[in-house]
């Protein structure tokens, strides 16, 4: 079980001209907050009305930034749902208050976002940084208006899911809302266009409070997955981010609007009551019954208060005297809040079923690759189940013959057959098979993906064509295991030398091992095959044609374009081990002198013991007079003193020193992974002519541009104008994905015309 918490509650006042700070003051900590009303004169000199109240929360926030709201409100949270703790943020208070500004900010600008689009950008940023773990990010954007449930992705939502009636349904692993469409999204980008898309449809009304008043709950909801690239690890940490912005909690007649505003605030009064009874019923122990059903807000909100989730609230106040009494209202909620307990745990299930149900998918697909494979290459009779005794032993007796050099060539027609071919040969003629393979083929060492690479663009015009006989050899480790493709002359025209392939590969070829050295009978052998290209055959890796797995992209890339950052990276790890050692060290003879300076005491007092039973000297002006050997206990006890201060202090030094190589050490980690994963994904996941673009003088900037943005470009000038775009955005590349997201919103929004106005109620 985890630990017991209380929700957090802080408060955020709306920046105003009009601040009433004779009846709002705020108290030294930043977390006390003091209301104080002068008395109603009209009730007489003598009346028991209270007139000043004090709220302790955990924060107070007055003219702070949004940047600043987020970290103390939502960070923390957020990197908690990252490791599997479910989290729920609410905005609370009265219409105008800026709930909608703290929870979604002004879609317009960057600087002004708030929690929704940092979360999501938190979100992103820890997942890029994250080498372990396949994670999956899919939200979801709920609005309950009227006791009506309604999806603002519903644009976006498949037929099917359209047909079905939206409901909260409780299950044994939490409430869901059955109808509610759930998408996946692969980038910060992508989430913001959905949170974008979700504003446009929320139902606002012009109200006399605030002109663009939200009169409906809203919830935004990231759902986190998080499964362990390591097959053996079956485990999948999920979680989710609720984040709401609750319709203002003003009273009926400061509405002051028509009769359609009038009954949304008699139904927003009604599900924020019930909401504060649960609260209240929540934060007392002894009540064993919880209304969650009696409005929809909150059922939804069952298993997001409180329990086993971190919640946080904000309750948004205004600072004018006019408003003091819903002010007071929002602190008594939030004080309330504060009561209910939470015991968070992370979610997590062994999902072993998942695993074999992923490998038997793997399976499958690998197999219907193959079977195409054989298909094209003829050898549409390959049979792939186990082989028989029979045909084992025939294959044992083949290589024996290909060894004793009564046959040319071994017939591998399956990768069964390979397999048994090579654990055979591996047995019992390693070194002799080693040899006579390096005289015939080109070995390429399956790390080398640049030659692997080069090696596959030469033959991938060769593949379709029935000339093309497929060999596979299996090579001493299974980690070398090639596949040897052999390209027969078709006529007098060679499909390709390996002149050809040579020039294609990169200068660094040294892996490559040149046939040479050919005994005679070797000769007359290759001179057998002479209907084939000079290189005879070529090879490359069995899977080359899917990426590298990352664990030994990262081996090669700290070898090559990392190892400067992997040079300082372990030069600082072994400058911290040091200091981490010497500390040590120094903490353990701290520990020795602080023990003799014990053992010297107890001598000293039992010396002082003796003397005082023997009877004490003293000289003529009345000075005691001691022994040498307790003059020696004490010389010793001033040394080792001055040396535990000196040991102390050298102590602290290195402990500033540990935490600044700490700080070093996890820098340059962190950079080391993201420039992996910027490298991983240009050698490998982009295609060529997307890398030229990237390379140094390119027209693309690495890390701006989203793949499927650039295979989207066609012309030139989209080009100029895109990268135009960047270089003036404000801050940076950190805000592209949000101006992209909210261009693109715009733009569906303005090509979608009058539809928009079905959404504002006047
Ligand atoms: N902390 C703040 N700093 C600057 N402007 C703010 C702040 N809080 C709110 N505002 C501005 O005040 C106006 C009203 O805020 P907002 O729409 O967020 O209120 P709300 O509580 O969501 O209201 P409703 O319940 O009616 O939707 C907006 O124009 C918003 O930009």
């Amino acid at each position: 079980m985890g630990t017991v918490r209380k929700v957090r509650a802080f408060v955020r006042v709306k920046p105003t001209a009009q601040f009433a700070q004779d009846v709002i003051k705020f108290g030294p900590d930043n977390k006390s907050i003091g209301i104080y009303i002068q008395k109603d004169a009209k009730k007489g000199t003598v009346n028991n009305s209270q007139t000043d109240w004090s709220f302790k929360l955990d924060g107070v926030l007055h003219n702070s930034s949004q940047e600043l709201t987020y970290e103390t409100v939502a960070k923390k949270l957020v990197s908690e749902a990252l490791t599997g703790y479910n989290g729920t943020i609410m905005c609370y208070g009265q219409t105008g208050a800026g709930k909608t500004y703290t929870m979604t900010g002004i879609a317009s600008e960057y600087k002004h976002r708030g929690i929704i689009p940092r979360a999501v950008q938190q979100v992103f940023r820890a997942i890029a940084r994250s080498v372990d773990s396949f994670v999956t990010v899919r939200v979801s954007y709920l609005e309950i208006y009227n006791e009506t449930l309604c999806d603002l992705l519903s644009t976006m939502r498949s037929s099917e899911d359209s047909d079905m009636e939206m409901a909260i349904v409780d299950c044994p692993q939490g409430v869901y809302v059955k109808g509610l469409s759930i998408h996946s999204v692969s980038d910060e980008e992508d989430a913001l266009n959905l949170l974008f898309e979700g504003e446009s449809n929320r139902v606002i009304a012009e109200h006399t409070l605030n002109k663009k008043s939200s009169r409906s709950h809203c919830i935004f909801t990231i759902y986190i997955e998080s499964r362990f690239r390591v097959l053996s690890d079956d485990r999948c940490i999920h979680s989710k981010i609720n984040l709401i912005d609750l319709a203002g909690s003003e009273r009926l007649n400061k509405t002051g609007s028509g009769w359609r505003v009038l009954k949304e605030a008699a139904y927003i009064n009604r599900s924020l009551s019930f909401l504060e009874q649960m609260i209240i019923a929540l934060a007392d122990p002894r009540r064993e019954h919880i209304p969650f059903r009696q409005s929809k807000l909150t059922h939804f909100l069952k298993d997001s208060l409180g329990g086993k989730c971190n919640t946080v609230l904000v309750a948004n106040v205004c600072g004018e005297a006019l408003h003091v009494e819903e002010t007071l209202s929002s602190l008594r909620f939030a004080t309330r809040m504060k009561w209910i307990t939470s015991e968070p745990v992370i979610n997590v299930t062994y999902d072993s079923e998942g695993t074999v149900k992923a490998l038997e998918k793997e399976i499958s697909l690998l197999k219907q690759e193959l079977a195409l494979h054989d298909i094209l290459v003829n050898h549409s009779l390959v049979t792939y189940e186990p082989l028989t005794d029979v045909q084992i032993a025939e294959i044992k007796s083949q290589i024996h013959k290909y060894l004793r050099g009564a046959i040319d060539e071994i017939d591998v027609s399956s990768f069964l057959r390979a397999v048994d071919v090579f654990c055979f040969s591996q047995r019992q003629q390693e070194g002799e098979v080693e040899t006579r393979l390096r005289s015939k083929y080109v070995l390429i060492d399956r790390n080398d993906f640049a030659t692997i690479a080069a090696a596959q663009k030469v033959m991938v015009g060769a593949w379709a064509l029935p000339t093309t006989q497929f060999r596979i050899i299996f090579f001493k480790e299974i980690k070398l295991v090639y596949l040897f493709l052999s390209f027969r002359k078709e006529g007098t025209k060679h499909l390709f030398s390996g002149k050809d392939l040579t020039a294609n590969l990169p200068p660094k070829n040294k892996v490559i091992i040149p046939t040479k050295d050919l005994d005679v009978k070797e000769k007359e052998r290759s001179e057998d095959i002479t209907d084939l290209p000079s290189t005879p055959c070529l090879l490359f890796e069995f899977c080359c044609s899917s990426p590298p797995s990352r664990e030994a992209a990262f081996e090669q890339f700290k070898e090559e374009c990392g190892s400067e950052i992997n040079r300082i990276f372990k030069e600082n790890k072994s400058i911290l081990l040091a200091r981490r050692k010497r500390s040590s060290t120094v903490a353990r003879r701290i520990n020795i002198i602080k023990q003799e300076i014990e053992d010297i005491k107890k001598a000293l007092e039992a010396q002082k013991q003796e003397r005082l039973q023997q009877g004490e000297y003293v000289d003529e002006e009345g000075h005691l007079i001691i022994d040498e050997k307790e003059f020696l206990l004490i010389m010793k006890l001033k040394d080792l003193k001055e040396e535990y201060r000196c040991s102390y202090a050298e102590r602290q030094d290195l402990k500033a020193e540990i935490q600044y190589c700490q700080q070093m050490v996890d820098r340059c980690r962190n950079k080391l992974v993201s420039e992996f994963e910027i490298w991983y994904s240009e050698s490998f996941l982009i295609p060529t002519y997307v890398q030229n673009a990237l390379k140094q003088h390119g027209n693309i900037r690495p890390g701006m541009i989203p793949i499927n943005r650039v295979m989207c470009l066609e012309e030139d000038e989209q080009d100029r104008f895109e990268q135009m775009q960047e270089v003036m955005l404000p801050y940076g590349p950190d805000s592209v994905a949000f101006y992209r997201a909210k261009m693109k919103t715009d733009q569906q929004v303005m090509s979608s015309g009058p539809n928009v106005e079905d959404f504002v109620l006047v």
